[in-house]
């Protein structure tokens, strides 16, 4: 059983046998990102008073708007990665390709492949509702002393070897898996520490909370409009309680604590949803699963999913195991 108010530095080290490769590397790595967790958190708390709002001008290779937020966060993720000479690739949503990092000596000796997504909720920015960042890690496939390759970032999320994310709420907390379980730390503003606060963190099996945009229900296949239904209808435990706020992270985390599904289905306007496969999808489904959670694109786990493309999409139903079954079943019935 962890320590409550453990540092967020203690855990890591007191949990070192849970990381298969050398815990020294996990540090970097989790360190990095707790750094520059804190200066995107800095950013987005003040988000109103500086000129930090608000669309930076270009647009990513979605063809989103990247906010300026997208573009900082983005900025301060990868360049305190890269300073950590561990890392040997990084992808993110707002990087077209990916990044090949070499290692000081220039033998490309770096054995770590991040993916992530700097800044998620990007149109709750400007509107002071709850944002988060994506992050998902991987050993790299390709031998060391050779430069980083697409196959090092096509790995299925299988095979994270650790996976989180931080969440900038009414209080920012980062919550991540090694494979043994989740814990969720919070930031004390006060003095800059990550504290554990929420330990072995798990999805109630089942819940009353589905989380979709019913704006596009007409959009919607039909094993998708009949869950919606299905939630809806007064019988049983239900009507259940819908909720979205429109960050992934955050109706995610919200559903992890009390009980809850979260869908971004394909649609007749999107052909494989508008969630991305390799920093949204599979990070969330690596914690949802190690919480005891599911996470599919409707018929299969996302995590077995062989993914062909940097920033491809996928379908995404994640949340309470028994609800994720059950909208599985509305799926499999109208295939
Ligand atoms: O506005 P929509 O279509 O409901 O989409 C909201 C979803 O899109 C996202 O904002 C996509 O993530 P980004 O903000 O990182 O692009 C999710 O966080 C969120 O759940
Ligand atoms: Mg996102
Ligand atoms: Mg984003």
């Amino acid at each position: 059983m962890h320590r409550k108010n453990t540092t967020l530095g203690e855990f890591i080290i007191e949990n070192q046998t849970s990381f298969q490769y050398s815990s020294g590397e996990l540090s970097k790595l989790i360190n990095a990102i707790r750094l520059a967790a804190k200066v995107v958190n800095h950013e987005v708390n003040k988000a109103g008073l500086v000129d930090i709002i608000g669309a930076a001008g270009d647009t990513n290779i979605q063809g989103e708007d990247q906010q300026k937020l997208d573009v900082l966060a983005n900025e301060k993720f990868i360049q305190t990665l890269i300073n950590r000479e561990i890392v040997c690739g990084i992808a993110s949503e707002e990087e077209d390709d990916f990044i090949s990092i070499n290692s000081s000596d220039n033998q490309h000796q770096n054995k770590y492949i991040v993916l992530i997504d700097p800044l998620d909720g990007s149109s709750n920015i400007d509107v002071n509702v709850s944002v988060g960042t994506i992050f998902s890690i991987y050993r790299r496939v390709t031998p060391i002393g050779t430069p980083v390759a697409l196959e090092d970032f096509l790995q299925p999320g299988r095979a994270q070897i650790a996976a989180g994310y931080i969440v900038y709420g009414t209080s920012t907390m980062l919550v991540y898996t090694t494979g043994d379980g989740v814990n969720g730390f919070t930031l004390n503003p006060a003095l800059g520490t990550f504290y554990l606060s929420h330990p072995n963190m798990e999805f109630p099996e089942t819940g009353k909370i589905y989380s979709v945009n019913e704006g596009n229900y007409v959009h919607f296949p039909q094993g998708v409009k009949d869950y919606i239904k299905y939630c809806q209808k007064e019988e049983g435990d239900r009507p259940y309680t819908s909720r979205y706020i429109g960050s992934l992270v955050s109706d995610f985390h919200r559903n992890m604590i009390k009980g809850g599904i979260y869908l971004y289905p394909k649609s007749s306007v999107a052909a494989e949803g508008k969630l991305r496969l390799l920093y949204e999808c599979n990070p969330m489904a690596f914690i949802a699963e190690q919480a005891k959670g599911k996470a599919s694109n409707g018929f299969g786990a996302i995590m077995d999913i062989k993914p062909t493309e940097l920033h491809q999409r996928v379908p995404f139903f994640c949340g309470s195991k028994k609800m994720v079954e059950k909208a599985e079943e509305f799926m499999q019935a109208t295939k």
